[in-house]
């Protein structure tokens, strides 16, 4: 079993391949944007040798992006009637399954509620891959929440990793149980299966989760080109939301509802795996008229890179593998997860706030930006705007955070709670 081994994991996989970010070559003047095979710098207009890229029918009606060319076909040698040497053909090797080790996890009060970050690491890549995990018994006691819904626990995380590891040890990078305060420091007991053994009460639905793959551009700046930001926010808040549990109710005194469950599946393959640097460079082929699948094509890339496979060696360390509702409209998703042996129970679809803002009285050309508007809960929201864009944030953390940093590190602010006038 993977997870047994977790904490052996070796962390140190290759650098990924610097094919893509070649710098560009002034000798021969050609941009190095892809692999090599095609010369961009050829591509005069009225260029009699242009191939053109071949638009199945049923997609013609939504791209109206340029021709583009296709890359050239490689040679490859025919095999027909060729005796294949067998000693010379090496077998291909299945790939290994991914590890995962969650490194660490930490409360995180958002504005949607409290949010457990998980930090991965894995055997695949190096990158940080987070699951933010949302879940009122990771901060309450079992009897506070009168659910019976497992809590959603790391198994990685939850393991002994030495036999030296001290108590402070294991509360410092989060395998802890209940609140953490200077009064509570409960460590967490390990696992023997990432399973829990707590059944689901009846009528108790299944955890809500996303896999959401990084934007920098839609996320920390607030672009626009892309719904990133607000999927990212709107991901969190869906997620919070309470349930209504209906068998639940009949009961004397049982609640109608129970804290939402699930989680972000937060993975770093940024531009839908090609990278910020090509994101960038697509950003200015969109700009030029083509659309973002074409855009990457031009430069080499596939329309989608991504791949899930750590997604789902993170749901499976969070025991979240077994009978999930996914959020998403991305069937390449859903069939990914349901080959990795996922069972997902529902597809919850992921409506674009800007499409639940269409209303007659709405003008979302031009001033789009910033048309203020209900969505469909009453809260008031700026079209196409992110976590960025939207309300303020203000809680007991965000005070002690700003206090600590006028009162500690010398920020120029008054503190407003001492100055009413400000
Ligand atoms: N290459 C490229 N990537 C983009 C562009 N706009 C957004 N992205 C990336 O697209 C990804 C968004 O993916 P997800 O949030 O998983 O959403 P999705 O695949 O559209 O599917 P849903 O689950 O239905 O939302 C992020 O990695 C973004 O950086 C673009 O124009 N070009």
């Amino acid at each position: 079993m993977p997870h047994e081994n977790a904490s052996d994991i070796a962390l140190a996989p290759s650098p990924p391949s610097p094919k893509f970010d070649r710098p560009l070559d002034p000798a021969s003047g050609r941009n190095h944007y892809h692999d090599g095979t095609k010369d961009w710098s050829k591509w005069a207009s009225g260029d009699k040798g242009r191939r053109h890229r071949v638009i199945p029918e049923d997609a013609k009606e939504n791209d109206d992006s340029p021709a583009v060319p296709l890359p050239p076909k490689k040679r490859r040698a025919s095999l027909v009637g060729a005796a294949v040497d067998t000693a010379r053909v090496k077998p291909v090797e299945p790939a290994k399954p991914v590890e995962v080790k969650c490194m660490a996890r930490t409360r995180i009060p958002t504005p949607h509620g409290p949010a457990f970050l998980h930090l991965y690491h894995n055997s695949r890549d190096t990158k940080e891959h987070l699951a933010i995990v949302i879940d009122s018994a990771q901060y309450s006691e079992p009897s506070e929440t009168g659910v019976s819904a497992p809590p959603i626990r790391s198994h990685s995380l939850d393991a002994v990793w030495d036999e030296d590891e001290t108590e402070m040890d294991r509360i410092t990078r989060g395998a802890y149980v209940g609140r953490l305060s200077a009064t509570n420091q409960n460590v967490s007991t390990p696992a023997i299966a990432p399973h829990p053994p707590a059944p689901t009460s009846d009528g108790v639905p299944s955890p809500l989760i996303r896999i959401h793959s990084e934007c920098f551009t839609g996320e920390t700046v607030g672009s626009m080109r892309c719904d990133c930001g607000e999927q990212l926010d709107e991901a969190i808040r869906l997620i919070s939301q309470p349930i209504p549990v209906t068998s639940l109710s009949t009961l004397p005194g049982a609640p109608s509802t129970i804290p939402g469950r699930g989680a972000v599946i937060y993975l770093r393959q940024e531009g839908r795996g090609i990278g910020l640097l090509s994101k960038i460079r697509a950003y200015n082929l969109q700009d030029l008229g083509h659309d973002t699948v074409t855009a990457n094509l031009m430069l080499g890339h596939g329309a989608d890179e991504r791949g899930y496979e750590i997604a789902a060696a993170i749901l499976r360390d969070l025991a979240l593998d077994d009978g999930v509702r996914l959020l998403t409209n991305n069937p390449d998703k859903v069939e990914a997860l349901q080959k990795e042996g996922m069972t997902i129970v529902e597809r919850v679809p992921m409506v674009p706030r800007s499409w639940q803002a269409r209303n007659p009285n709405l003008q979302l050309a031009g001033s789009a930006a910033t048309e203020v508007w209900q969505d469909k809960d009453g809260v008031e929201r700026v079209a196409g705007a992110t976590l960025i864009g939207g309300n303020s944030v203000h809680g007991e953390d965000l005070d002690k955070y700003l206090r600590t940093k006028v009162l500690r590190m010398g920020h120029m602010l008054p503190l407003w709670m001492e100055s009413p006038e400000q």
